[in-house]
């Protein structure tokens, strides 16, 4: 039998604006991966359900309301990290209320899918950039 893992869901969201750019959130510093550009979501909570943990992580970390048919699945990741295995669903949103603030000094961008490429974001994200080139052109 192969060596048993611990598989950690961590739910994210790709923001999409008007102009079709994406809202990548930087991790502070003294967090695991500090400084790379992720999207906004985090772990899933026991007992939780995958949306609702978006919808109050969206609220904590940058202030805004989403509604729950808002979130369109739209791929995920599944990534080898060293002591765990990350299996990320990726959901697209379009509308939300309020407007997006730092509210855990993080950085926040908004950029075209194409330019995600060149951001530094964890391993784990780099097969999801090309499902948004795909859905909202580069
Ligand atoms: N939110 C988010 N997490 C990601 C992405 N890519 C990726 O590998 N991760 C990983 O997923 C995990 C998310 O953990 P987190 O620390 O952000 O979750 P959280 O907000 O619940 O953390 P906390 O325990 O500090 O409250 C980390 O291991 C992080 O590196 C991404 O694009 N967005």
């Amino acid at each position: 039998m192969s060596e048993a893992v611990r598989l950690l869901l961590v739910v994210a969201v790709a923001l999409v604006d008007g102009d079709g750019r994406v809202l990548v959130s930087q991790r502070p510093p003294g967090k695991e991966l500090a400084g790379l550009w992720e999207f906004p979501g985090g772990k899933v909570e026991p007992g939780e359900r995958p949306e609702a943990t978006l919808i109050r992580e969206l609220a904590e970390e940058i202030g805004i309301a989403v509604e729950e048919p808002c979130l369109a699945p739209l791929t995920f990741a599944s990534h080898a990290y060293p002591g765990f295995h990350l299996l990320m669903p990726l959901y697209v949103c379009r509308r939300w209320t309020g407007t997006p603030q730092p509210l855990e000094g993080q950085g926040l961008r908004w950029v075209r899918p194409r330019a995600l490429r060149d951001l530094a974001m964890p391993p784990a994200d780099a097969p999801l950039i090309p499902f948004l080139i795909d859905l909202l052109g580069p």
